[in-house]
């Protein structure tokens, strides 16, 4: 079967500095790797190896160096038009940060709308019947429709920014370091989100964070990235139970394990 996201020797490479001192990063070198519909794969690794830039490039934010990233099988480098537009309703991100990430001015409502309204979807009743399923499902009350950022925690935030990315029903989600900004307390009831949404919506997820930890927690299979490299793969239990690099039995020894809530 066609993995929904193939990613085949991926290279980014940035330059920057003057003619007579130029700085040249590999920030992503040779990557490869697949996630199956309904699979959540994990990007692991620290601060610079190259994770948001792979999310980048998938998300057609960036181009890449050389390689390919195909969904569905087909590549998204050629995509124009139209389909450039489904591609960007197809992969939606969640970033680190909700508290930037949210127009402070909008109500949850008005900020779930507002794809809606970009792409032109749905019917006012519809649109209402819509919001009130995602509320649910990210876990926040219906009374939070007509409220604005500043009134909500940070991990509600998050959950309002994990609503807005469900909301176009993309077949991609990309969470870049979605806990990474919450106290720890807070950070497996967010989690907890993420897992109930891949058991109702089957949804694919590339989820990324320095913390292996978080990854473990919601991964089906994780990646390791170190300097811009892939050098590890593998399934959650397989990476805890033999790590192949000394890389991975450092990040292993890091941090306590996250529990499942009640
Ligand atoms: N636009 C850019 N111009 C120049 N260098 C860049 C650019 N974007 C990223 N880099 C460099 O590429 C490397 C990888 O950065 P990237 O942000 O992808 O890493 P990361 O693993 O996501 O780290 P972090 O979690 O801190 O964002 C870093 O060395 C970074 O400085």
């Amino acid at each position: 079967m066609t993995p929904l996201v193939e990613v085949q020797a991926l290279n980014r490479v940035f330059t920057s500095g003057s003619m007579f001192a130029r700085r040249r990063v590999s920030a992503v070198q040779d990557v490869s790797f697949t996630i199956a519909a309904g699979e959540t794969y994990g990007l692991v690794g620290e601060s610079g190896s190259g994770k948001s830039t792979v999310a980048r490039l998938i998300s057609r934010l960036d181009t890449p160096t050389s390689g390919s990233i195909r969904l569905d099988g087909r590549d998204i480098a050629g995509l124009r038009g139209r389909e450039l537009t489904q591609l960007r309703r197809d992969v939606q991100m969640v970033f680190q940060d909700p508290y930037s990430a949210l127009n402070p001015r909008m109500s949850v409502q008005e900020l779930v709308y507002e794809p809606w309204r970009i792409h032109g979807l749905h019917s006012p009743e519809q649109r209402r019947t819509r919001l009130i399923r995602l509320l649910d499902q990210v876990g926040l009350p219906r009374s939070a429709a007509q409220r604005k950022p500043v009134e909500f925690s940070g991990g509600q935030r998050q959950r309002i920014m994990i609503a807005r990315a469900l909301a176009l029903e993309p077949r991609l989600l990309i969470a870049d370091e979605p806990v990474s900004a919450l106290d720890v307390s807070v950070q497996a009831q967010v989690l907890n989100v993420f897992k109930d949404l891949q058991e109702q919506l089957g949804l694919a997820c590339l989820f990324i964070s320095h913390d292996l930890s978080v990854v473990e927690f919601v991964s089906d299979r994780i990646g390791v990235m170190y300097l811009g490299e892939l050098i590890e793969e593998g399934r959650p239990a397989e990476i805890y139970r033999a790590p192949k690099t000394e890389y991975t039995r450092r990040l292993l020894t890091a941090i306590p394990r996250i529990e499942a809530g009640p």
